[in-house]
């Protein structure tokens, strides 16, 4: 069956709200919400193998370590193992005392009175009695009247209501209602807020309470643009009487894809508390997720009042017990979000970091924030933990990105010729085998490329020439030996002389007419010394830019020696090349 040329046919567009002077457009979040992870409910309701109650107590006591003071942790009438799990939590005492667990019912009696027995004993609890305000339910689940939802939800608003009363007066727990309603943005929202009312006044007719009423408008299935569904929620907040003596939460469902950005909104819209799973877990394609939602706050600076410190363990106990991956791309806990492969992206964040040590150095002791403002990544990963790897190099990647592995595994600062040339090189490589060079590939490809060794005892098969000894005297003369095609040469002269000194010796044992067109010297962060010196051969003319060599040592001297004699290798190799390709 072919999609349909007119959509329309088959698929109703959502009906926007009469909200003309709506406001959440133009305010600012200024702090988190409260939070309330449902992972163990809506979460667990989702999964193909529900938690045991071994999993489930990991991922209690792991939501409790990152700071969650509100967990829906069960829907106790719906299985033996919801139940236990409930008890356990309870008879085992491992809800802190700062922490309400939540636990949901229908509008069942008996699933209610199943509900209280599994929270006897506890604390602080939150009963979420859920029904459903859509006219799909009523008219094609249910086949009632509005007017019958309404009683429905009234009537047993009164019967949790006596059994909250009764508990209290039995085991001192302190309990609140959250009405959680299913199906709020595809309803009627005047039905929505006469239903909400009369269950608030429900809920106080039998006295007072000391903590406000939930009410917790989910997109049960997110049907519409996300800017809808804060306009359902702006409307909410405008229309309940005495807004300010409710609570209001949210609980986005992830159908389009915008359940963060749907989220986000509802904030402004007015929303008060938001319900979420780690790593956007739940019904369908999941409830929102907190984590995104929390690391969005605090990449603006906001605190989520949530700690996701050791991301890496979360991720690992997540997948423990919901068997579900990470995707590499999901926000913050991907393992692909903090790395660039395009070579543009990696020379923003390898110039990002230079200016930001930099500009961090200026503000020392100013008093000032060290502001995070990198190229290409929003925050800093290693804030939650996570070690990363910024760059990694395919046949996408520039000589920046190259550039900056070759600083981090071998500490060189590579000057912008030598970028060039050895990006030609990796890059040749990347493209012939079509595959990722890791950061070691791409140190043992430079060492090779350029004959660099950073000492004696390194494997030097391939090389052409060799320094085999190095010395300065007391005189200030230097003296070495260099194996020239297996023949070994002394040199001794004066420093200032040396490297003409050595590129005669080489010249004579060669035939070329080799001379030096560049060299940069460069202090590294290790305190040793690199020398970046450019050839060419008079003679053969074959690569008029020249042939780089690269040479490190701790004394000046013999880094340049080193860097001659690395340029001499990289000039023989091609000649090889092209000689061969003369052939
Ligand atoms: C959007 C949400 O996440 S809502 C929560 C959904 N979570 C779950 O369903 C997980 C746990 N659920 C269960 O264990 C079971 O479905 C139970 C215990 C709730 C009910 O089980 P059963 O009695 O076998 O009914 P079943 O699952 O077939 O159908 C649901 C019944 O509950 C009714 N129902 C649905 N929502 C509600 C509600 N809020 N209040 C009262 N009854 C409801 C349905 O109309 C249907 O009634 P029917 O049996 O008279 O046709
Ligand atoms: C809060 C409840 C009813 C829910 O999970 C939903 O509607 O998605
Ligand atoms: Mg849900």
């Amino acid at each position: 069956m072919p999609m349909l040329a007119n959509p329309a046919e088959k698929y109703a567009g959502y009906v926007p709200c009469n909200l003309p002077d709506r406001q959440w457009p133009s305010r600012v979040t200024k702090k988190a919400p409260v939070w309330l992870s449902t992972d163990l409910r809506d979460g667990n309701q989702a999964l193909v193998r529900p938690m045991t109650i071994e999993q489930k107590s990991l991922l209690f006591k792991n939501l409790v370590h990152c700071g969650f003071k509100e967990l829906e942790v069960a829907f106790p009438s719906a299985s033996d193992t919801e139940f236990e799990f409930t008890r356990k939590l309870v008879e085992e005492n491992l809800i802190p005392d700062d922490v309400w667990i939540q636990v949901m019912a229908p509008a069942r009696s008996e699933h209610i009175k199943k509900t209280f027995e599994a929270i006897k004993g506890a604390k602080h609890v939150i009963i979420q009695l859920y029904t459903n305000t859509s006219s799909l339910y009523h008219e094609v689940i249910l086949q009632c009247s509005k007017a019958d939802i309404l009683r429905m939800t009234v009537d047993h608003t009164h019967v949790v209501r006596s059994l909250a009363d009764e508990y209290s007066a039995l085991y001192g727990t302190t309990f609140r209602l959250c009405y959680g309603i299913e199906g709020f943005s595809q309803s009627d929202l005047d039905f929505v807020i006469d239903v909400s009312t009369q269950l608030k006044n429900a809920w106080e007719s039998h006295g007072p309470s000391e903590y406000p009423v939930i009410f917790n408008l989910p997109s049960t299935v997110e049907c519409a643009p996300a800017n809808h569904f804060a306009d359902q929620v702006e409307y909410f907040c405008r229309n309940m009487p005495n807004r300010d003596q409710i609570i209001v939460g949210v609980h986005a469902h992830n159908d389009r894809g915008t359940a963060v950005s749907a989220t986000e909104l509802a904030l402004l819209a007015g929303a008060d508390r938001v319900d979420g799973c780690l790593f956007g877990n739940g019904e369908r394609t999941g409830n929102v997720d907190i984590v995104t939602l929390g690391l969005n706050l605090y990449s603006q600076g906001i605190s989520p009042n949530l700690d996701f410190s050791d991301l890496k363990e979360l991720i690992d106990v997540a997948r423990q017990c919901t068997d579900i991956p990470i995707h590499p791309r999901q926000p913050y806990a991907g393992e692909l979000v903090f790395t660039a492969f395009s070579g543009a992206h990696q020379d923003g964040i390898r110039k990002g970091f230079r200016a930001m040590a930099e500009r961090h150095a200026r503000l020392e002791g100013t008093g000032q924030p060290k502001l995070w403002t990198m190229p290409y990544l929003p925050v800093d990963p290693t804030d939650f933990g996570l070690s990363y790897q910024a760059v990694r190099v395919n046949g996408q990647s520039g000589k920046g990105g190259i550039a900056h592995l070759v600083e981090k595994s071998l500490h060189l600062d590579l000057p912008r010729d030598i970028q060039i040339a050895f990006y030609k090189t990796v890059q040749d490589i990347c493209d012939a085998e079509a595959k990722e060079l890791t950061a070691d590939e791409i140190a043992s490809i430079f060492r090779r490329t350029y004959h660099f060794h950073q000492d004696n005892s390194a494997d030097v098969s391939s090389d052409t020439a060799l320094l085999r000894a190095f010395n300065i005297t007391d005189t200030d003369v230097c003296e070495g030996i260099l194996s020239i095609n297996g023949e070994c040469r002394t040199i001794s002269a004066d420093v200032d002389d040396l490297r003409s000194a050595i590129i005669s010796v080489i010249n004579e044992a060669t035939g070329f007419s080799l001379e030096v067109q560049k060299q940069e010297f460069q202090v590294l962060s290790t305190g040793m010394i690199a020398t970046y010196i450019c050839i060419r051969d008079g003679v053969r003319g074959d690569s008029p830019q020249g042939w780089w060599g690269v040479g490190s040592a701790r004394d000046a001297t013999e880094s340049m020696v080193r860097s001659v004699v690395s340029a001499v290798n990289c000039t023989f190799d091609d000649h090889k090349r092209l000689d061969g390709l003369s052939k």
